[in-house]
């Protein structure tokens, strides 16, 4: 008798996360990746149904409300997918049994201080998008769904939109960047966490809870464009690349207000899952030498 395949549900697939989630978990089993118009998340019902109707065996959401500015101005939207969604997907998972893999983020923290962020200290969200982010996480432990989440940061990779290709775009086109230089954190490479959420569906023992899952090191938004610009100065000897001048987050307004310290402690993924993340300058590296 033939066993049943194992389903992996992968939402947001179009993303950063999500679509290097598709080539990792691929060996894994039948992958699921509805588009957001077979699968609108901001919709309880539509998620219900396809949950109903799939029965995957594991649910990993990437799929995510990420305009952290915009979301000030579209707190519902936000609240729809970000908190609502993981609501939907813990309450369906408890019933089918099916483990769920979801993503968070260090803006779920004040930022104060420079202590890198344990899972158990205190939250405090400065903006929308924090905000719904950690609704979600709370919404889909209190379903009692057997669920991991995976709180990361600063997410980039060779494709999506992300700050890496941003700079670079802008560094190619402009004589100085001005970036912000006191906040504080670690870039993560989208396929480090692909990597390691295959990790975790293959490791033959699931323990659910928060965890931390950032760039090994840490650095400054100004220091990782300045990094990235010296590598690729380096390859490219002959191109005019912009300067890079750190600046106080004071002169680089924006609606939503960004943590200054959003370094993540990923002890307790280390401890219980035997997982590092790459250190954020061995992933640059990488991520460039893709790009190139
Ligand atoms: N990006 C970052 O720097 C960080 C991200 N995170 C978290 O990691 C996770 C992955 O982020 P990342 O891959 O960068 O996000 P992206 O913004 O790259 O991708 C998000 C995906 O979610 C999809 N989506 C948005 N709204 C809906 C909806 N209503 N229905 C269905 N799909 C929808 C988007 O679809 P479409 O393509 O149609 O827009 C997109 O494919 C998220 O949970 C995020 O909060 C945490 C820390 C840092
Ligand atoms: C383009 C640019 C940005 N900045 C600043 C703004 C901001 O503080 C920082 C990074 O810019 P971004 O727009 O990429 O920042 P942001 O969208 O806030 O990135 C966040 O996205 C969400 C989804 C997360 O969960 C976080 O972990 C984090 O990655 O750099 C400058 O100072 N100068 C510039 O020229
Ligand atoms: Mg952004």
């Amino acid at each position: 008798m033939a066993l049943d395949p194992i389903r992996i549900l992968v939402t947001g697939a179009a993303g950063q996360v999500g679509g290097e989630l598709l080539q990792c978990l691929a060996p894994l089993g039948d992958i699921l990746a509805p588009s957001r118009a077979e699968l609108d998340l901001a919709n309880p019902v539509a998620i219900e149904t396809y949950l109903r109707e799939t029965e995957p065996h594991w649910i990993v959401n990437p799929a995510a409300y990420t305009a952290v500015d915009k979301a000030e101005s579209e707190p519902e939207l936000a609240h729809a997918i970000n908190a609502l969604a993981p609501a939907v997907i813990g309450r369906e998972a408890k019933t089918l049994g099916a483990k769920v893999i979801h993503f968070s983020t260090d803006y779920v923290f004040t930022g104060q201080g420079t202590i890198p962020w344990v899972e158990s200290d205190a939250t405090g969200p400065l903006g929308v998008y924090g905000a719904t982010k950690l609704a979600g996480e709370q919404a889909l432990l209190a379903t009692g769904a057997e669920a991991v989440i995976l709180r990361t940061s600063w997410v980039y990779g060779a494709t999506g939109k992300n700050f890496l290709r941003t700079i670079l775009n802008l560094a190619k086109a402009k004589e100085e960047l001005r970036i912000v230089g006191d906040q504080h954190g670690a870039p993560t490479w989208s396929r480090d966490l692909a990597r390691l959420s295959a990790h975790i569906l293959r490791s033959g023992t699931f323990t659910p809870g928060i965890y931390h899952a950032a760039g090994s090191g840490e650095t400054t938004w100004a220091g990782f464009a300045d990094e990235a610009v010296r590598l690729t100065q380096l390859r490219l000897p002959e191109a005019k690349l912009a300067r890079i001048t750190p600046i106080p987050s004071s002169e680089y307004p924006t609606p939503a207000a960004r943590p200054g310290n959003s370094r993540l402690n990923c002890t307790k993924l280390k401890e219980t899952y035997h997982y590092t993340m790459l250190d954020w300058h061995d992933s640059l590296a990488q991520v460039l030498a893709e790009l190139a």
